[in-house]
């Protein structure tokens, strides 16, 4: 069936009206799902992101579960440091870990952009199963991470909590820096291209790591590249005569850096939950849809508090230009029940027109 474009979520990331709020979580295929640990203990992570069937059948678990408004196709923002020669494995308990962190020598002997719609040719027949699995219901959104937080990955090898080695680079070797981010960015561009050519109808763009950054970094190493990829990926869209799709970015910890995404060619950005959503708004202006910002950890309340949670959220942000979604992927322990919860609090609430405006 062909691609719909009216669907909620789709119309409230162009800012059109909408009857209700619409709703997904970040991580929505994971770790809190039992049916997803019961594939997790047959394959290795990559394999089934490598694998079109699974990481299709992984991409519709919850979807098969809850009334959610948007798929999100299951892969790892790692896949590009993967297809660009670096070795990424998933430890469990621990998260991704790269044996052999990127050094400065290493940086000229990545491979070529150009390679990477090959090398990740299963992520677009996943994309192109899963469109057909949905046949129009819901659409699906396709995604990579922003060039700053893969770069932090890449040279730190691993999660940290100061990303210092991966931030040294930024002082030190600025010149290396940049032309790594652009190698990144360009791939980033060519792998979001493909997504959407396979049948991606809308693009999140994870700056994960933005926390890590003063304003000025941000300025120097992220916005530039975060520009680049969306203006890039919509120009070639559009020469390529395809769907112009809408892009979210999320720069999870950067307060700092809404006012000028807000002046960039996103149409929603993401927002963590240690930003009021009146403060975020007022920092946006009228013209982006936002996106979030749940407290991860309040689905671990009651059904009463999960409520009362959402309502104060739907009252911040309002019904107009605005996704609902966690501030941040969701937490393997949390219970499936919760979801449910969120999703039918977000879409009742939201749907009463005299709770919200
Ligand atoms: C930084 C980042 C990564 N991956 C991603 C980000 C950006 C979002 C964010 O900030 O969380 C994005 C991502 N990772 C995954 C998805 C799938 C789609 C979905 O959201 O459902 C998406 C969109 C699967 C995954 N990616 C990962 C899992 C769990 C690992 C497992 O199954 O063993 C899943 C389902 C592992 C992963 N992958 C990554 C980390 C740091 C970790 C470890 C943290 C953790 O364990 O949650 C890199």
């Amino acid at each position: 069936m062909a691609p719909k474009s009216n669907h909620l979520l789709l119309k409230a990331a162009r800012g059109e009206e909408v009857d209700k709020v619409p709703v997904w979580v970040m991580r929505q295929a994971g770790r809190y799902l039992p049916e997803f640990r019961e594939e997790r203990s047959k394959s290795d992570f990559f394999t089934i992101c490598q694998t079109p069937e699974l990481a299709c059948k992984i991409t519709l678990q919850p979807v098969e579960r809850f009334p959610l408004d948007a798929a999100i196709i299951f892969s790892d923002i790692l896949v590009i440091p993967q297809a660009l020669g670096m070795e990424v494995i998933m430890q469990p308990g621990e998260g991704p870990v790269f044996p052999n962190p990127l050094k400065i020598s290493d940086v000229a002997k990545l491979s070529e952009a150009s390679v990477v719609p090959d090398v990740l040719s299963y992520v677009f027949d996943a994309i192109r199963l899963t469109v057909d699995k949905l046949s129009g219901r819901i659409p699906l959104i396709g995604f990579a991470g922003a060039p700053w937080t893969l770069m932090a990955y890449m040279v730190e090898g691993k999660g940290s909590k100061t990303f210092s080695a991966a931030k040294s680079w930024l002082y030190k070797h600025p010149v290396l820096s940049h032309q790594l981010l652009e190698r990144l960015t360009e791939s980033t561009i060519l792998y979001l291209v493909g997504q959407v050519q396979a049948g991606a109808q809308i693009l999140q763009v994870f700056e994960s790591n933005a926390e890590y950054l003063t304003p000025d970094l941000f300025r120097t190493f992220a916005l530039p590249y975060l520009q680049k990829i969306c203006d890039t990926v919509k120009q070639k869209l559009k020469d390529m005569e395809l769907p112009v799709v809408p892009m979210i970015v999320f720069p999870k910890g950067g307060h700092f850096a809404l006012s000028a995404l807000s002046k960039t060619n996103y149409d929603v950005i993401g927002v963590d939950w240690t930003i009021e959503p009146s403060v975020a708004r007022s920092l946006v202006g009228p013209n982006k849809t936002l996106q979030g910002n749940l407290d991860p950890c309040a689905l671990y309340g009651d059904k009463a508090s999960i409520e009362e949670a959402v309502r104060r959220m739907l009252e911040g942000f309002g019904r107009s230009r605005y996704i609902a979604n966690l501030g941040h992927g969701i937490y393997p322990d949390v219970n499936p029940d919760s979801v449910a919860t969120f999703v039918d609090a977000v879409h009742r609430f939201s749907s009463q027109p005299a709770t919200i405006s």
